[in-house]
């Protein structure tokens, strides 16, 4: 990235879910889900030239995803349907999050799409408003549009932000992708489980209802949760497939990521109660 293009660009990080619990199943089949979320220092990054033709387009191509489809281009069209707004852009976007890694990189490249373009077409929306424009793009969107770690409910709408440690994190990348839909349709599921209170999880409650069918369906995320117990265990965030494990400091996430096993890719990043794109907005 030359100087140029890093003082342009805007990240879209990476969530981690430290505990998912499933309470229940609303009419609609979504689930009801407590959970709570922190940002790391792990980003996509994402570039955006105001058009005047109206025209949204995507300039770099996603493997598997169509332009129509992508949640970027969905979000900059979705804030141009809600205002009115008769500006277009081109978007760039830099991949760095593994995708169905339950790490929220196309609902984070969604959220950073609605809060720049806001931004740069001027459309002057607050934080509720552009919430309310993310939730139909993603469960996980909102939490990204208001950058700050949350305790979670609903399907993720009902958001309290949270003061939390802002510890290190080894995660690693089993060579998978989960389909969110794919777990929550499981039928050996726990969809029923007791609701707690932050105090509970604050406490050491960190129960991932959707571990146990995940370990089951996929053998890499297993092993890679195997490794992790030597390191004090591992997590696993959303849906999977990427796990992860709490250390006090950086030469300590580093040192195990150094031992992990060569086919492990992975990372260590720093834990976030504020997303660094509300640092960027404020930038201009
Ligand atoms: C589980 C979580 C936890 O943070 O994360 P991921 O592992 O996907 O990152 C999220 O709630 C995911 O949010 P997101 O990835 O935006 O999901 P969506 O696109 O809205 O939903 C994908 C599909 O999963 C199912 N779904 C999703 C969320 C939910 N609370 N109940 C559901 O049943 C629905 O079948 C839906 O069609
Ligand atoms: N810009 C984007 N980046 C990543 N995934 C996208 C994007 N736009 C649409 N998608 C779709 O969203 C799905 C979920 O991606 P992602 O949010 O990265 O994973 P997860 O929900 O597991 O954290 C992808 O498999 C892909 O089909």
């Amino acid at each position: 990235m030359t100087d140029r293009d890093r003082a342009r660009a805007w990240p879209a990080p990476a969530k981690l879910n430290l505990m998912l619990r499933v309470v229940g199943r609303r009419p609609d089949g979504y689930h009801e889900l407590q959970t709570v979320f922190q940002f790391i220092d792990h980003s996509d990054w994402l570039w955006f030239d105001v058009r005047e033709d109206g025209a949204v387009r995507r300039l770099d191509a996603i493997a598997g995803v169509a332009e129509d489809d992508d949640l970027t281009v969905r979000a900059a069209r979705a804030l141009q349907r809600a205002t009115g707004c008769r500006l277009g852009a081109d978007i760039r976007c830099e991949k760095h999050l593994p995708m169905g890694g339950g790490l929220g990189g196309g609902s984070s490249d969604a959220a950073t799409t609605l809060v720049a373009l806001n931004q740069l077409w001027g459309t002057g929306l607050d934080e509720e408003a552009l919430s309310a424009i993310a939730l139909p793009l993603g469960a996980d969107v909102p939490v990204f549009v208001r950058g700050r770690a949350a305790w979670g409910e609903g399907v993720g709408e009902r958001l309290e932000p949270v003061e939390l440690p802002e510890p290190w994190y080894l995660v690693l990348v089993p060579p998978c992708s989960v389909a969110t839909r794919d777990v929550f349709c499981h039928p050996e599921l726990t969809r029923d489980s007791r609701p707690i209170t932050l105090a509970d999880f604050l406490s050491g409650d960190v129960t991932n209802d959707c571990l146990p069918v995940v370990r089951r369906e996929y053998p890499e995320v297993e092993s890679a949760l195997d490794w992790l117990s030597a390191w004090g265990g591992g997590r696993l965030t959303g849906t999977g497939a990427c796990v992860f494990a709490v250390f006090d400091d950086e030469a300590r996430a580093l040192e195990a990521f150094s031992r992990s096993p060569a086919r492990m890719q992975g990372f260590v990043a720093r834990g976030l109660n504020r997303s660094p794109v509300l640092g960027r907005l404020i930038q201009g």
